[in-house]
């Protein structure tokens, strides 16, 4: 799977693409030795960038020129407000984050940053722009969890972020990103060069703004 067309579209920010994927956070959260005030922070940053990314599906919705377009995004719109964000709720309670935290967090400059870049690709553009700036948020995550299980010097037993990683490398999220990869496929084969290469400066801008993410949670970054 080496030709397929999203397959060329991260070959254009190869090495980007790796430093999202392999980011030293990644690595350390693999090992368990990332420090908890790391964790804790990327995980408040990560609730204001889930009611974002809900904004963003909300407006692929609007970018559905026909209703079975609109009922996949409204599909995806209702799994990430009813479901995901609740589980993400649940799990900062287990880190000692609470609902009325979550309702009064700061925002940092890189979610900023990153929320408001895919926002803007999708208002700028068609579905196809919104969905390559959603790409590294949507298949990237999919692609970490395979990466962290395939590591030899990952430990899952003992991990206090063990339950992170089973969910990224588990089936639910690897099929709703293998779904989303032959989306892009299937349209991606019929862009011309020129639109492309458009879509290739969204995707590594979206790629490196997931690396600043990784890096804010080091960082402790506002
Ligand atoms: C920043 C970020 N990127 C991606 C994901 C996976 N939906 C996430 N939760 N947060």
């Amino acid at each position: 799977m080496t030709d397929t067309p999203f397959e060329r579209l991260k070959q254009t920010c190869r090495s980007d693409w790796q430093a999202y994927c392999e980011h030293d956070f990644i690595r350390r959260l693999a090992r368990g030795t990332l420090p908890a005030e790391a964790f804790r922070h990327y995980l408040k940053q990560d609730y204001l960038f889930l009611v974002h990314f809900a904004r963003a599906w909300g407006l692929a919705v609007y970018k559905s020129g026909d209703l079975g377009k609109i009922r996949s995004a409204l599909a995806t719109l209702k799994t990430i407000v009813d479901i995901e964000i609740d589980l993400h709720v649940s799990y900062c309670r287990e880190w000692g984050i609470s609902p009325a935290d979550l309702a009064d967090l700061p925002e940092a400059r890189p979610t900023m940053a990153y929320t408001r870049y895919v926002l803007d690709a999708g208002h700028r553009g068609d579905l196809l722009d919104l969905h390559v700036a959603l790409a590294p948020c949507v298949v990237g995550y999919a692609e970490i969890g395979r990466w962290i299980v395939a590591q030899p010097f990952t430990v899952l037993d003992a991990n206090p972020y063990a339950e992170w990683v089973r969910m990224y490398a588990g089936d639910e999220f690897q099929e709703a990103a293998a779904a989303e990869v032959d989306w892009l496929n299937a349209r991606l084969g019929a862009a011309s060069p020129e639109r492309f290469a458009a879509l290739s400066r969204t995707f590594r801008d979206a790629t490196r703004l997931e690396i600043d993410f990784w890096q804010m949670g080091l960082d402790l970054r506002m």
